[in-house]
Formats: C-alpha cells, structure tokens, sequence
C-alpha cells in the first residue's frame, strides 16, 4: 500500500504517527549488521538493498554497518569473529543460501559461548537471542516466502524494521560424532540432491539452472537403497497431513513453543521406527518449503516451529507417477496423496545408504568380523549413494543423523 497527498500538513501529519508507532515498539532493532551477497540469483542484491531497503530503514532511524561479501562464508567467520554488543540483529541480503550461512554463524556462535559441544548429537543447544532478518535477493528464497507468505524485500524491510519476530525449526546434521550442518528448510536425498549437485556445475544459468537440471534428474530417475530410522514426534505438534497452513501466531507452535522453554519433552523416550527401500527422494522439510515454484510447498502443513521435520518418502515408482506427484506440487492438488509416497512427523531421523566409498569399503573389509556387519557389506557393494541438499548447499556424505 502506498499512500499519497499533495497536503503538506497532512503528509507531516502521517510521518509523525509513523514515527510515534515505531518509538512505542520496544522490541523494533535500532542498529543492524547487513550483508549482502552480490552474486546471489541474478546479481541485483546491492541494488535491491540500495534503492528498495537502506531508504526505509534510514526513514525509520535504524543505523547499519553494511558489508558486501567477498567469498562463500565471508558472512560466517565474521558473524564468529564480531562482537555483537552494538547490534540488535542481523540481515541477509540474498537467497536460501546466504540465509542458511548466517544462520551457520548465529548459531555456531551462540553454543560455542555457551559451551556446548556442538559435534555431540544428543546435546541440548542454547536458545540464540540474535535475530536474522531476510530481504530476499536470491533464486528461490524459500525460507522467506515460508515465513512471510511473499518474497518481496520491500516486505520484509518493513517486517525488520517494526521487530516483527518469527521463531524457526532448525535441524543439526551430524555424520557419526562430527557436525556437518544446521537446516532450516529442505533436507533432500536422492532427487532434491541430485538436481543442487548438476545444477552447482551450471551456476552461469542463473535461476534456470534448477529447471534444466530438474528435467536431466527426472529423466534419469535414479534409485537409491538405504534404511532410514526415525523417532516420531508425539504430542500436539499436528499432522503432515493437516489441511492447515502455519503462519505466525499459529496456535500450536506457540504451544510448543511455551514447553521447550519449560523444558518440557515428551518424546525424548518414543521408539525408533525403521524401514528400508529404494527411494527416488528423501526429504525432510523443516517448514513447508514453499516458493513461488510452488505456493504449497514440499510439506503444506509443515510448521514453522513445532520442533518437529516432516520426512518424506517417495519410493520407488513409474515415471509417470513421479511425474504427477511433482507436477501436484504446483497445483493444489495433494502431492502426498499417493501410495508410493510416505510421510511422517518426526523429532529425529538417521539414513545408512546402502553404498560405500572405496575408503569405507576398505575400513569394513577391515572389520568385518560379526555376521550383521557382513551383511551391510555384501549389501552395499556396487549400489549408488546421492548427496543431501541441505537449505541448498551440498553435503556429500550419505549417511547422516538429523536432529
Ligand atoms: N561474494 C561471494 N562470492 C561467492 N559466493 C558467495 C559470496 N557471498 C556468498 N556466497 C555464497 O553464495 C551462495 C548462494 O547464495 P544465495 O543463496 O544468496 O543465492 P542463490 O543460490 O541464487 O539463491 P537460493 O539459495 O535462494 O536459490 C551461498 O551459499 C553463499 O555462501
């Protein structure tokens, strides 16, 4: 909305209650640390900070210290390496991606001060109290379309500068005793991996890249054998297969929400459930994953903070069938709604591929003493692993514990 007068008086008038309604909110950040990625979707992020952001945030009196980065990361180690005193937040300028690099730095930061061990899995991590805000200038900007309904900057801007606050699942990625990331939206084995790992080799496509290395990854329809365990996530935290949309406010992540701070878990005793196949695709979506690719998202009841994942399972299929349970992704036809397709909620799951590299090969040769360890071994020879993609980055080991 934008409004417009020719009325001196009465364009004073709007300025001043403006201004009155942002002094009155207490939690709205005065000082921020912006970085920007220049390289992100089609290049245009300074310009969007430029002429659509820094004016209103200037308007609003909040001071920034903007920095331009250099390098995969350069947002990261300088989110570890600052101190955070003079600020109230922080903000990406850029897509799913860049977001995902804040949050690495956020988060890293906040239990290495609180002295959790952040390779240990089962460890309880500490609350992070510094806010991320998201202008979107990426390819997909999924995590600000989940939480904003939009991907638009102008948007946003107006959300960080009124202190709107919207609180996130996040899930740790861990290969054996080793952290190897934090999600925020998608986890994605098989299909979901193998587009990011052909489409990384075509970044000079820009945004299109995803559609062309969606097609080659369709058309190969490659298989992948593997055991997933998971614990399912009891209590109120809703159904994958809820015909609700969570937004902010949404009544059961507020509910969860209060019990985390009480320290209250049920699920920390649910059983592990397993099952073994072979799979077109694993995901596990965090939120619902939505974008303007597809307004419901790869989980359209997926909860913003519910402290649950919805893991998904597409087994194996016809082409034709994958076909018509991506193309429901675009549709609002329920993409879920197939018997090939399994979902459930979960607090934690594990993945185990059946495939070994030549140096795991050789360490089980090793060890190959007990007749369950044969087994796995006699199993996994000659079969092929994907990698994860994780928020839209790569992590290549296939077997991974997320929680
Ligand atoms: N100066 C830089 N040079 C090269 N890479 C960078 C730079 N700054 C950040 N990056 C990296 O670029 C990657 C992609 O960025 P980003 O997510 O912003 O754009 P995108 O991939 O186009 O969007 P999306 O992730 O929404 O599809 C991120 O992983 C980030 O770490």
């Amino acid at each position: 909305v934008t409004f417009s007068t020719s009325v001196r008086a009465l364009h004073h008038q709007w300025m001043q209650t403006i201004e009155d309604q942002l002094h009155y909110k207490a939690v709205r950040p005065h000082s921020l640390l912006v970085f920007i990625n220049p390289v992100a979707a089609i290049q245009q992020a300074v310009d969007i900070y430029q002429f659509k952001v820094a004016p209103l945030f200037k308007l609003a009196k909040i001071t920034t210290v903007v920095i331009v980065t250099d390098y995969a990361n350069h947002a990261r180690d300088y989110i570890l390496a600052t101190d955070f005193h003079k600020y109230d937040g922080v903000v990406c300028v850029g897509g799913d991606g860049m977001f995902s690099e804040l949050m690495q730095g956020v988060i890293r930061r906040t239990q290495t001060k609180a002295g959790v061990d952040l390779n240990n899995p089962k460890a309880r991590l500490a609350k992070c109290h510094l806010r991320i805000g998201i202008i979107p200038a990426g390819s997909t900007n999924s995590v600000c379309y989940s939480t904003t309904g939009v991907s638009d900057p102008v948007t946003s801007a107006l959300h960080i500068i009124v202190g709107d606050c919207q609180p996130l699942d996040v899930c740790s990625v861990h290969q054996r005793n080793t952290l190897l990331k934090y999600s925020a939206s998608l986890l994605g084995y098989g299909f979901f991996g193998d587009i990011l790992k052909d489409a990384e080799r075509a970044r000079w496509l820009r945004a299109s890249r995803y559609d062309l290395s969606g097609i080659k990854t369709f058309l190969k329809h490659q298989l992948y054998e593997g055991n997933i365990s998971f614990r399912l996530a009891t209590g109120r935290v809703g159904s994958p297969r809820d015909k609700c949309r969570c937004l902010t406010g949404c009544t059961i992540c507020s509910e969860i929400g209060r019990r985390l701070n009480q320290n209250e878990n049920e699920d920390d005793n649910a059983n592990w459930n397993e099952l073994e196949g072979k799979f077109l695709a694993i995901n596990g979506a965090c939120i619902s994953c939505c974008s303007f690719r597809s307004s419901q998202g790869l989980s359209p009841s997926g909860h913003l903070a519910n402290g649950a994942l919805d893991l998904i399972l597409v087994h194996k299929c016809s082409k034709f069938n994958f076909l018509r349970h991506l193309f429901r992704h675009v549709t609002n036809n329920d993409q879920l709604d197939f018997p090939f397709v399994e979902v459930y909620r979960v607090r934690e799951f594990k993945f185990l591929p059946y495939v070994m590299s030549s140096r795991e090969i050789a360490l089980k040769k090793q060890k190959r003493k007990s007749h369950f360890r044969r087994n796995i071994w006699r199993r996994n020879v000659g079969r092929k692993s994907s990698s994860w993609n994780s928020d839209g980055e790569l992590i290549m080991p296939a077997a991974i514990e997320v929680k």
